[in-house]
Parts: structure tokens; C-alpha cells; sequence
């Protein structure tokens, strides 16, 4: 078990370069499969069918990654990242700015290239981003108002992967997070939640960080008291116990919902 990890810990103890080593090292880890190809495969998917579009999609917990606003770049004519941690932000906009040291997502490019057929150059792909990615912005999923003091126009669409799970203390948390989000959407707009089964704990650099463990039958419910009405739900399960010792993961879980 680890011991809860609140905004002021992820502001201090985050290494936002050891979490990008560890989870997104395109080259020594089969868990790309499972927290990249897997979430993007259904993205891209979604997308595609056109349902999921609009004028903003704005990224809570993006953490320094950029590669699910790369997707949804087509569908809106803006788009927003933001996380509570400053060093994560600071990561994105290394990347915004090419910046010695940026990371380099040209393999998390080429995929989302290859699952939507042809989109352009990855360059193109790149440069487009860095043209719609308007704001990086602080965020807390715990507050009423997630971006306060900021207070944004309503979206078209807000994702989250991997960051509500360990933003919520517990169950309790988790859908008064999701009534936050929520306010953030406009009527029928849509959320897109990623987030790991099963887990309680990931390690990053030294810190191990805590997760609050999911399964389906809570995230559906969650979803309905959460004032959204589920569209979409995917599983995978884990295929491999590579890296077990950094996360205990069983699976992943995709979801598309929809502001009532
Ligand atoms: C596991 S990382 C996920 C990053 C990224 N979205 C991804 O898919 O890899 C969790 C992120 O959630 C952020 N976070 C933690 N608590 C938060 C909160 N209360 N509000 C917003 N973001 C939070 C952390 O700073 C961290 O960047």
C-alpha cells in the first residue's frame, strides 16, 4: 500500500522525467501496448466516427505528455493541457518551444500516424499541435472548479487517462472529481477517461505514488452519479508481468461518456 499523494506531493516529488523514462521508454517496454496503443487504438477510433468533436478539448492531468491531444488535434480547433504540477507543464512546453532536452514522442507520432491511416508527415502532425495547443494551465480535479481561479468557457470535450485514479483518496473522492469535471463540459459534451485496473501503487524515480484500485462495476456507476451517461467502455487486460516491480496493474479501462 502507499500512503495517498495530494497536489502539494505531486508539485514537490513528481519527476516528470523519470515518469517519462519509465512509462513511455518506446523502445524496452511492453507496457507501451497497454497504456498507449490501447487507449489511443479507441481514440483514434472515436474520433474518426465523428461523434467526439468540437471547438475546445481541454486535457486535465496530461502530466508532460502530449500524444492523446496529438489524436483528437483534427477534431477541435483548440486545445488545452493542464496538470497541477508545474514541472509537468514545464515538460510540455519544452517539447512546444523544441527546446534542447525535449522529449521525443516521434514514436508515439508514428503510431497515432499509423492507426489513422494517412494524416500528413509526422512532422506535419507535430507542428500542428504546437499550433493548437493554446494553454498549458494549472489544474486540481479535487477543487469545485477544477482551474481556479481560471474560469474557461464550457468545452466540448475533457480527457483524463491515467491521472483521476490517483488525484481521488477514495471511492467518495473519485465522483465528487468527476461532479468537478463535469462543470467544466458543455451540455452533451464528452468525457474520455484512461485509467489503469486493479492498481494500487506506480513507482516513479524513488517515489512510490499511491493509486486508488478500480474496477468496471465501480467506473460505471461512478460515470452515472458523476451526471455523464456512458457511450463506450473497452477492457484489456494485462498481458505481460514485465515491470511488475514499478506497477501492479491488472488491466485498462477505456471510456467515452456523455455530459447529460
Ligand atoms: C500517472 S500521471 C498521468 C499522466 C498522463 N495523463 C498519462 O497518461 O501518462 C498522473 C498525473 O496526474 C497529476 N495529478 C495528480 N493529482 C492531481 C489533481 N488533483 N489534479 C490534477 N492533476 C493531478 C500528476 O501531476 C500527474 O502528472
Amino acid at each position: 500500500m502507499c500512503d495517498f499523494a495530494d497536489v502539494e506531493v505531486y508539485q514537490r516529488e513528481f519527476d516528470p522525467r523519470a515518469y517519462l523514462e519509465t512509462y513511455y521508454n518506446f523502445s524496452a517496454t511492453q507496457m507501451i501496448n497497454d497504456i498507449l496503443r490501447f487507449p489511443l487504438t479507441h481514440l483514434v477510433k472515436a474520433f474518426r466516427a465523428g461523434d467526439v468533436k468540437g471547438d475546445i478539448c481541454l486535457e486535465l492531468g496530461s502530466g508532460p505528455c502530449i500524444h492523446f491531444l496529438l489524436s483528437a488535434c483534427d477534431f477541435f480547433k483548440e486545445l488545452i493541457a493542464s496538470d497541477c504540477a508545474d514541472r509537468c507543464l514545464r515538460e510540455i512546453e519544452m517539447w512546444l518551444k523544441k527546446e534542447q532536452g525535449a522529449y521525443d514522442w516521434s514514436p508515439a507520432v508514428r503510431m497515432i500516424s499509423e492507426l489513422e491511416g494517412d494524416r500528413g508527415t509526422c512532422d506535419e502532425m507535430e507542428e500542428k499541435l504546437r499550433r493548437k495547443l493554446k494553454q498549458l494551465l494549472k489544474c486540481d480535479v479535487t477543487k469545485k472548479n477544477p482551474l481556479d481561479p481560471l474560469v474557461l468557457p464550457q468545452v466540448d470535450c475533457v480527457l483524463i487517462t491515467f491521472s483521476l485514479q490517483v488525484a481521488a483518496k477514495d471511492e467518495t473522492a473519485y465522483i465528487s472529481a468527476l461532479k468537478n469535471i463535469n462543470t467544466l463540459l458543455k451540455p452533451g459534451g464528452h468525457l474520455v477517461v484512461v485509467e489503469s485496473l486493479g492498481e494500487s501503487c506506480y513507482t516513479v524515480g524513488q517515489k512510490a505514488l499511491f493509486v486508488l484500485k478500480l474496477n468496471e462495476e465501480f467506473l460505471r456507476k461512478a460515470i452515472g452519479e458523476g451526471g455523464f451517461v456512458l457511450e463506450k467502455l473497452e477492457r484489456l487486460q494485462r498481458a505481460d508481468s514485465s515491470m511488475q516491480n514499478y506497477t501492479d496493474y491488472e488491466g485498462a479501462i477505456f471510456i467515452i461518456a456523455r455530459k447529460l
